[in-house]
């Protein structure tokens, strides 16, 4: 399927163009489906594909979730963008992680992120120009509150650790919280990421991952429980 839609920019690398879709994609995995959206979501969506994009936030009132544009994202028309935010201790590898996938280089030399940073990737997804804006935030105490401040309508959250510390691990519940904090229950999709495995023999790598995946189990529970109320979800987040 190609698009008829002018695109934006120079053209997408080719490892960014999504043509076809796995099998998963089914109405079965789906969290919901077109027919489950309440009338103003369907109508904000319809707006937000031909008109300025603005922050979706989903309100919670008695005849159910109600969506309200904030047109405070000033972008090219129907430029359809996703905000991510990383977010973990210090030293764990966010920049690196976010540089590799965007530009595939890694730099050995550390250099503390001061607040926070972003990349734009680009991607094409069934024809349609889309984007992730990734943002990158500085894992420093002193900067804290300066990237917290970025945490606000975030798609997605993905929170890092260092699979060689494990205290960076324990940490990462409070960089959870702290980034749900900012964003309605429900609307973020979670994900926890392990760096630095080269790093690792393969029992240390397999005793670090199983440490991740019970937290990420617990974390997934408590969380997810508080997403149900608000979305009444048919699948689940990825965690
Ligand atoms: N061997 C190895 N080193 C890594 C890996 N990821 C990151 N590093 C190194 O770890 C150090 C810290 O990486 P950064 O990406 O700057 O860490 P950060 O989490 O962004 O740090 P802050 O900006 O202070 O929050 C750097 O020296 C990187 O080269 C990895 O997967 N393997």
């Amino acid at each position: 399927m190609r698009s008829s839609l002018v695109p934006l920019g120079p053209p997408v690398s080719q490892d960014r163009v999504i043509t076809s879709f796995p099998k998963c994609y089914t109405p079965a995995a789906c969290l919901q489906l077109r027919e489950h959206f309440h009338g103003q979501v369907s109508i904000a969506c319809q707006r937000r594909s031909t008109g300025t994009v603005g922050e979706g936030r989903t309100h919670v009132q008695d005849d159910g979730p109600k969506t309200v544009l904030e047109s405070n994202t000033h972008v090219p028309r129907r430029l359809r963008l996703s905000k991510v935010v990383v977010v973990g201790d210090l030293y764990v590898g966010k920049t690196s992680l976010i540089r590799r996938f965007c530009r595939n280089v890694f730099d050995r030399n550390y250099k503390a992120t001061i607040g926070v940073d972003f990349e734009i990737e680009r991607f094409e997804v069934a024809g349609i120009p889309y984007s992730l804006q990734i943002w990158d935030t500085a894992g420093q105490e002193k900067f804290k509150c300066i990237a917290s401040a970025y945490y606000r309508g975030a798609q997605v959250i993905i929170t890092t650790f260092d699979l060689t510390d494990l205290q960076t691990l324990d940490h990462t519940r409070q960089w959870l919280e702290d980034a749900l904090q900012e964003n309605e229950p429900g609307t973020c999709f979670l994900f926890l990421v392990g760096t630095k495995k080269d790093l690792l023999s393969g029992v240390a790598c397999e005793q670090a991952e199983v440490e991740a995946v019970r937290l990420a189990n617990e974390m997934e529970a408590e969380y997810w429980g508080e997403c149900e109320g608000v979305l009444q979800p048919r699948g689940r987040p990825g965690l």
